[in-house]
């Protein structure tokens, strides 16, 4: 089935050559260079957010472990990086927050607000962070910061970009799926008018989130934390070599794109009357078709997707959802092209 799902994701690249010629005669009338290559600023400050959420274990144990002193795994020359606790609260309690979602408050209007007795204790927390890492938006913000989640979803390991225009962190995401290859790593875009949502790492000049399942909360599994920590280990290398020099040339990869959020039928009084269905259990990313079954109800009953495209499901019964009302999320696939991009040199 892996090597099934390779094939096609080849092909699509071929298909996609076209659009990646176009997009680099396009800018060479831009701001590149001769060459067409975008200049980029060094990536120096670089920090790797565990406890977010603080049930996500492999994060958690991730970032105690590199606090050790001198930890060499993460250390990369010419290259600042510093492992964050984000939730240290959370993390005692093994809860995923305190009073309110941390990786949903970093709204410009939060982190500017003044603290009153009532402030929940993750938009305090959301200041410090925004002070110490950003401030967001600004030059003094850090260059990238790498946010390690866990999902009880069965999505493999998966990178989670925000934008489609930041040609950094799409070259990056390009490597470290050349890196792992042959084992998939999905990239989840989060880009949406609506649905995209104010994360931690969005205070880092270039947020990458990294999310690994699956994995109960509350759990640690090794093979899970491996497929996290060799993410982790591969990016920060890309982020070495790019400081040192090397040119990347222009790439497209394939990303899912949020389209919508689905929630689970409901009754009257607001609680949920059917499961996932059993044959859409565990297929985060792969097609939902028009008609296939989605959730079962207690009586039995199939309900059917009624859409009119074919989606790719992500999230399929994540844990932390249904309280958020949200059974899965429904993607697209979509093309994700860079430019060409080498370090500047002044
Ligand atoms: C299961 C989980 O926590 N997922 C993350 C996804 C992300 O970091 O964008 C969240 O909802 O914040
Ligand atoms: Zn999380």
């Amino acid at each position: 089935m892996e090597e099934e799902q390779r094939d096609a994701n080849n092909s699509w690249d071929l298909i996609h050559f076209s659009l990646l010629d176009v997009a680099s005669i396009e800018s060479r009338s831009g701001e590149m260079t001769s060459s067409h290559f975008a200049e980029e600023a060094p990536v120096r400050r670089v920090a790797l957010f565990g406890g977010t959420h603080g049930n996500e274990l492999s994060g958690v144990f991730l970032v105690k472990h590199w606090q050790q002193e001198g930890e060499p795994e993460i250390r990369r020359p010419g290259l600042q990086t510093k492992p964050f606790m984000a939730n240290p609260r959370a993390v005692e309690k093994c809860c995923r927050y305190i009073d309110c979602d941390l990786n949903r408050v970093f709204e410009k209007e939060n982190l500017g607000k003044p603290l009153a007795e009532n402030t929940p204790y993750e938009v305090q927390r959301a200041q410090e962070i925004n002070s110490i890492f950003g401030p967001k938006g600004s030059r003094d913000a850090y260059d990238l910061i790498f946010d390690l989640h866990n999902t009880t979803a069965n999505m493999g390991s998966t990178l989670i970009l925000e934008s489609s225009r930041d040609d950094f962190t799409i070259q990056m995401c390009s490597y470290i799926k050349g890196a792992l290859a042959p084992e998939v790593c999905p990239v989840f875009l989060i880009e949406h008018p609506h649905l995209k949502y104010a994360t931690t790492r969005s205070v880092a000049k270039h947020p990458v989130g990294v999310e690994v399942g699956p994995q109960p909360h509350g759990v640690l599994r090794a093979d899970i934390l491996e497929k996290m920590r060799k993410i982790v280990r591969h990016g920060l290398d890309f982020i070495r070599m790019f400081n040192a020099g090397q040119a990347f040339p222009p790439c497209t990869i394939e990303a899912y794109k949020i389209v919508e959020k689905v929630d689970y039928p409901r009754g009257k009084n607001n609680e949920i009357t059917a499961l996932i269905h059993p044959d859409l259990q565990d297929q985060d990313w792969r097609p939902l078709h028009p008609g296939d079954p989605i959730f079962l109800t207690m009586e039995g009953e199939a309900i059917l997707y009624e859409g009119e495209t074919t989606v790719y499901p992500a999230f399929v019964n994540e844990a932390a959802y249904y309280e958020k009302q949200q059974a899965f999320v429904k993607t697209v696939k979509e093309a994700l092209s860079a430019r060409g991009i080498r370090v500047s040199q002044n």
